[in-house]
């Protein structure tokens, strides 16, 4: 059969990066209580094509992605993208999966348990013999709001707001304690199940720990730096404003090791 893509092209001009986009698979990732948790991700894989090519080999990174689903995690992403530059005969590759990741939480007060979902993302890019990984997460948190607690005689205003942490590995850390780190950082954490009593507890709670925007961004950082060596992480902190038509947003870039960057 004809190779299309194999032929060659005249035009001089080579491809930063080319291959699939939006691919949903499923995928079993590690889990600190369970061992594994199977989950569906959404996933971009790109290699490099050299000037000379017309077109890359789309299906050898659906290829590659099924050798590897079953067991996601950062030694096996590496060898993922090894194997991307092996089969597609390039020299760089990326691959990002997005995926909702569940754990279960109990209520603060009552105890009662349900499953909260947490947006997580895998990215890796390899080119020649140098490997990064990076993992992100993106924790929905409640920020009370100092401003308004210090100058209402009644309540203060609070909110929703979400948090994206980025970190570069470095060594090997669990999910859920990140995840429990941001929500320490914010004026309380988001549950899917809450009775009066939690309701209760959580209100209180919050309005003894109001946060700006800037304060969660701040307060992630100095736990992130207490809690492992990342070489490079960037924390961004997004309050959907109640009072305001606008969201009010922080961010903050720490490079630890010389270097060291976040996913380009
Ligand atoms: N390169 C390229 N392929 C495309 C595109 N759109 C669809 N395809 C199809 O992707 C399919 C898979 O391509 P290949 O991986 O080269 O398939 P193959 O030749 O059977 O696989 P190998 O023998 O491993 O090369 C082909 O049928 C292409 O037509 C595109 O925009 N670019």
């Amino acid at each position: 059969m004809v190779d299309t893509q194999s032929s060659y092209d005249d035009r001089n001009i080579p491809i930063d990066r080319v291959g699939i986009r939006g691919l949903r698979y499923p995928i079993t990732v590690l889990d600190k209580k369970n061992n594994y948790q199977n989950t569906t991700a959404t996933i971009n894989m790109y290699a490099n094509l050299p000037h000379h090519f017309r077109g890359t080999h789309m299906s050898r990174f659906v290829e590659v992605f099924n050798e590897h689903y079953k067991d996601i995690q950062m030694k096996g992403f590496i060898s993922m993208l090894k194997d991307v530059k092996l089969a597609l005969e390039a020299e760089s590759a990326f691959i990002e999966i997005e995926f909702p990741y569940f754990i279960e939480k109990s209520a603060p007060v009552t105890g009662q348990k349900s499953y909260m979902e947490y947006k997580c993302k895998y990215i890796g890019q390899t080119k020649g013999n140098h490997a990064d990984f990076w993992v992100s997460i993106e924790v929905p948190v409640n920020t009370v709001c100092p401003c308004s607690k210090e100058i209402s005689d009644y309540g203060a205003h609070n909110q929703r707001g979400m948090v994206r942490l980025t970190v570069k590995l470095g060594p090997f850390f669990w999910i859920e304690d990140l995840i429990e780190l941001v929500e320490n950082s914010a004026s309380a954490g988001i549950f899917s199940l809450l009775k009066r009593e939690d309701e209760k507890f959580i209100t209180e709670h919050g309005y003894d720990n109001p946060r700006f925007v800037e304060d969660v961004a701040r307060e992630v950082v100095l736990r992130v730096e207490n809690f492992s060596d990342f070489p490079w992480f960037k924390v961004e902190a997004e309050n959907m404003e109640s009072i305001h038509n606008h969201n009010a947003y922080a961010c903050i870039e720490r490079c630890i090791k010389e270097n060291a960057h976040g996913p380009k």
